[in-house]
């Protein structure tokens, strides 16, 4: 079959070509037989979503969409973590003028990865908190190595997802399921995400990950591209439409949310949460 091809020629290493070194913490690499590039994430020691890499991040999927490469693959450099989500450090304490661009981008980010005009798939190679779990499933295909978790955990910060985030959520997950566990913050194991289908499959390694994110891709191989892409746009419009309609409020929204001092006081004590753990071990 045409696209088990495809992952076995990208597994067996392919001849790749590193089209984009330009963004430091974004690299891409197409795959010349396959055409599916793998956009790997490479902001140690997290891959915290900071401007600069939500920045690299919107440049790459542009470079991956104007290259008319057959598909992304969205993974990380890092061997145990996949995204550790929006970096704390730019809502806590910030600059406002930088807070504001943060999140602009993190919007402007979100409607390039969820609108792509190419098939995507996320070859999850690690943790994946919140923002890392919104990158994930505004990806059409999911792909977890074991020992790992994945959720929306916002509520655990004393954050609201916003819509959008949710729209990402409850495209993947029934609204029973994605309610309850936007809730609770909770935090799914690779296993725990198979089984109520935040994720497709598990997969032993990043390789084979990257692998079965290429099979899924192959899936389309036989399908008028064009015919793909506008079905997806149209699956996809009315969540697109409803973030570009009110990108300015949820925007003031973010902005009165950070500058809250219980909100302050509250990520502060969860960073010092994290710090702490590090000293323990
Ligand atoms: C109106 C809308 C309003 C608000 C919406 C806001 C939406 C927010 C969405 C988000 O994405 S908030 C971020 C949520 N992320 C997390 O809660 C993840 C926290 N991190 C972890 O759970 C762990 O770090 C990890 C499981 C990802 C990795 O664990 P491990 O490998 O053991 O690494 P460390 O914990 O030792 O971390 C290393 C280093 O990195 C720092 N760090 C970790 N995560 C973040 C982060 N998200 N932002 C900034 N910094 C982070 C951690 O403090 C360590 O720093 P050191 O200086 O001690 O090295």
């Amino acid at each position: 079959m045409l696209h088990t091809n495809l992952s076995r020629l990208l597994a067996s290493g392919g001849p790749k070509r590193l089209i984009s070194t330009v963004n430091k913490l974004t690299t891409v690499e197409v795959n010349d037989k396959t055409g599916i590039a793998i956009l790997t994430m490479n902001r140690p020691p997290v891959n915290g979503l900071n401007l600069e890499l939500l920045q690299d991040l919107k440049s790459s999927i542009d470079e991956i969409e104007g290259n008319k490469s057959r598909g992304l693959i969205l993974t990380s450099s890092s061997p145990t973590i996949f995204s550790a989500g929006l970096d704390i450090l730019e809502m806590y304490k910030p600059d406002m003028d930088r807070c504001r661009a943060f999140w602009s981008q993190l919007q402007e980010t979100w409607l390039a990865l969820y609108g792509s005009s190419v098939p995507t798939a996320a070859a999850i190679n690690g943790h994946s908190p919140a923002g890392g779990c919104l990158l994930a499933t505004s990806c059409e295909y999911r792909v977890m190595v074991p020992k790992f978790t994945i959720g929306l955990n916002e509520t655990q910060l004393g954050m609201i997802a916003p819509q959008w985030f949710m729209s990402a959520f409850l495209s993947v997950l029934p609204q029973r399921e994605a309610e309850r566990a936007l809730n609770q913050g909770r935090m799914f194991t690779t296993e725990e995400a198979l089984r109520v289908g935040l994720i497709d499959e598990t997969a032993n390694s990043k390789e084979e990950a990257i692998e079965k994110c290429a099979a899924f891709i192959g899936t389309f191989a036989k399908v008028n591209p064009l015919a793909r892409s506008l079905t997806k746009q149209q699956f996809r419009a009315a969540d697109l439409q409803q973030l570009k309609n009110g990108r300015k409020e949820d925007l003031e929204k973010f902005l009165f949310t950070v500058s809250q001092p219980a909100l302050q006081k509250g990520l502060g004590i969860y960073l010092e949460g994290l710090k702490k753990k590090v000293k323990k071990q």
